[in-house]
């Protein structure tokens, strides 16, 4: 995925180094978080529909545990590899903590493309995945939830399976599941909403009036489309979406100066998310490269799809005019580019801090779960604008105070978070 010269593991264990040394850990921790506690690597067979039994790699990646069970989505990608769940799940480890809630870190995945397989072979796959993993899974051990291309029916297919197997109801098991199902409204908002949260503060503090402002965003899945529809609903407008098209496959930009109507786009996604280029030419938006979300003048670049979009080279494509990164997707920026970013001295909101209003929110529902009571969604979302407000200025203020790199502030509050619970639990 993204640029395959960098691996995301290495990148996130870079990132870990240098934080690490910054703080000065002490080896024995530093050994334990710089790679994942367990991994499980699995074959799930699968009957077609054509009568044929297809053989998928599944996996389910613990990082860490101290703070709480792990957490995290589970990726159906054709292009998934071993080491970008390694990455993901070291990354949610850091997202769990940077914003206080009591989970660690994992990630899972199946690689495989959802788009080319049947409803019903979508249904076994999920069901098999369960079957090879479930005496690993729980709600006081390991909670997925989705991630790129898998959806709350996968979830709940999911849940059943391992509730079939246990022989009893363990909702707190998986979250993003169908609202009226175990599932928290806002999820499906959560991500995109807390992207711009994050948005929202960073812009205070720069004192740029949002409504102002300008931004280019690559992707319009889960994420995207959720942060868009909120940024324009605070008043900024999107100029440019840069988005995969399954039909040609290769990605395009949608761009319009006058801005693009999120509403009007996200009615003309097909079920895989690809949008219908005629309609899209017919509501205004001129056709460019996929490329062409990253050069455009505006004040913001919203990565919102998959990792190592900006890399050195395409960070020379970045306007002058860019004042602000906000990393909706996870590991959207390659570490090589952060000594650039520094250099031009935009604004960062790292990954790890800007999208985790998605398990923030899974957090909410597995608390609603246990209580067996649900909120109405101005509720989770107050709460979740207050978790998100919250961590962006603990990270906002370090940074300002010690003077450093966002990033770098991010990963020391989640780094000495993590840290003190190995050593409270006494691994350590
Ligand atoms: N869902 C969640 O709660 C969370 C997700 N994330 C992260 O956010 C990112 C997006 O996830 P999510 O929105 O859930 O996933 P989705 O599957 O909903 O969307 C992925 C998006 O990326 C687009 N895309 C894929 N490849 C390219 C490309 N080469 N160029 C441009 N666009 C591309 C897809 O286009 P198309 O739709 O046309 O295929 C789609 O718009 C990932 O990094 C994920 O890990 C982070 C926190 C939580
Ligand atoms: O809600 C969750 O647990 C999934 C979150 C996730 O996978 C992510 O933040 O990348």
């Amino acid at each position: 995925m993204g640029h395959n010269s960098y691996n995301p593991y290495e990148s996130a264990q870079k990132q870990f180094n240098h934080v690490a040394d910054q703080i000065g850990l002490d080896e024995a921790t530093r050994e334990l978080l710089k790679q994942p506690s367990r991994e499980y690597h699995f074959t799930i067979p699968v009957k077609m529909d054509d009568g044929t039994t297809k053989v998928f790699n599944g996996y389910r990646i613990q990082h860490n545990d101290a703070r709480g069970p792990a957490k995290g989505g589970i990726r159906f990608h054709p292009n998934e590899t071993v080491d970008t769940i390694r990455a993901l799940s070291m990354w949610m480890t850091w997202k769990c903590a940077v914003v206080d809630i009591p989970l660690g870190g994992g990630k899972g995945g199946i690689i495989c493309d959802p788009r080319t397989l049947s409803k019903g072979e979508q249904e076994r796959l999920c069901r098999g995945y369960v079957r090879q993993l479930y005496k690993n899974l729980g709600p006081n051990l390991d909670v997925p939830a989705p991630d790129v291309m898998s959806n709350a029916q996968h979830m709940l297919w999911m849940l059943d399976e391992y509730e079939t197997l246990m022989g009893g109801h363990y909702p707190g098991t998986i979250t993003g599941k169908p609202v009226g199902m175990g599932g928290s409204l806002g999820r499906t908002e959560a991500t995109g909403y807390g992207v711009i949260y994050t948005l929202r503060e960073a812009l205070k503090a720069l004192k740029i009036d949002i409504a102002s402002t300008t931004a280019s965003l690559q992707g319009f899945g889960n994420v995207a489309e959720y942060a868009a529809k909120l940024y324009t609903a605070m008043g900024g407008k999107i100029i440019a979406i840069s988005c995969w098209d399954n039909n040609d496959k290769k990605a395009y930009t949608y761009r319009n100066p006058e801005g693009i109507n999120i509403e009007q786009m996200a009615q003309i996604k097909d079920s895989f998310g690809t949008i219908d280029k005629q309609k899209a030419i017919d509501f205004g938006c001129e056709l460019l490269e996929g490329e062409a979300w990253i050069s455009q003048d505006v004040d913001i670049l919203l990565p919102c799809a998959l990792e190592n979009q900006i890399t050195p080279e395409t960070f020379a494509k970045i306007s002058k005019e860019v004042k602000v990164i906000c990393e909706g997707a996870n590991g959207p920026t390659t570490p090589d580019c952060d000594e650039l970013i520094k250099e031009r001295g935009i604004y960062l909101i790292p990954d790890f801090l800007c999208n985790a209003g998605g398990v923030t929110c899974s957090y909410f529902e597995q608390v609603q779960c246990n209580m067996n009571y649900f909120w109405p969604k101005e509720e989770v979302l107050d709460k979740l604008d207050q978790k998100m407000t919250a961590a962006f200025h603990a990270v906002h203020n370090l940074a300002q105070e010690k003077g450093l790199y966002m990033r770098d502030a991010a990963y020391v509050i989640a780094i000495n978070r993590v840290a003190e619970a190995v050593k409270l639990r006494g691994w350590i």
